[in-house]
């Protein structure tokens, strides 16, 4: 069987975007509050029960929160524009290096409803 193990974690950010619609807007800086989603597959290892250790992920997430949470995300090294996706994709990055059994990292703005899943396969 596989097991399933997530955990949830939110950051508040201020951004600018370069686009083609709404670009006067995008341009300036604004801020929004995102909420994450990092999902972690397998067997649990049979002494511990676990597929990995919740604290041991909320560790490793804390380390990345620390980097996003009241940033301004145009500064953040190795980012790039600061895009649900990049996001997405710089979380999955990070955590997969501690946390190898990493499948899926989504990042969610609940105040529009936009919402990116990035997926290992
Ligand atoms: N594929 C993506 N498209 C857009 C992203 C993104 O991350 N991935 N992000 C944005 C913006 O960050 C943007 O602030 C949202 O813009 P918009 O949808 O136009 O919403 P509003 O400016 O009307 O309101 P907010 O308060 O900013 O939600 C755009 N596209
Ligand atoms: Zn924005």
């Amino acid at each position: 069987m596989i097991y399933e193990l997530s955990q949830k974690f939110f950051f508040e950010a201020a951004h600018t975007l370069h686009r083609h619609m709404d670009a006067a807007g995008s341009r300036r800086i604004h801020g929004h509050t995102y909420h994450a989603e990092v999902t972690l597959v397998g067997e649990p290892d049979g002494s511990s029960g676990m597929v990995q250790d919740l604290g041991s992920v909320r560790g490793h997430i804390d380390a990345i929160r620390e980097l996003l949470d009241h940033q301004f995300l145009d500064d953040v090294p190795g980012l790039g524009p600061a895009t649900l996706e990049n996001l997405c994709k710089f979380i999955f990055t990070k955590l997969v290096a501690r946390c190898p059994r990493l499948v899926a990292v989504s990042v969610e703005r609940p105040a529009s409803g936009d919402r990116c899943v990035l997926r290992s396969s």
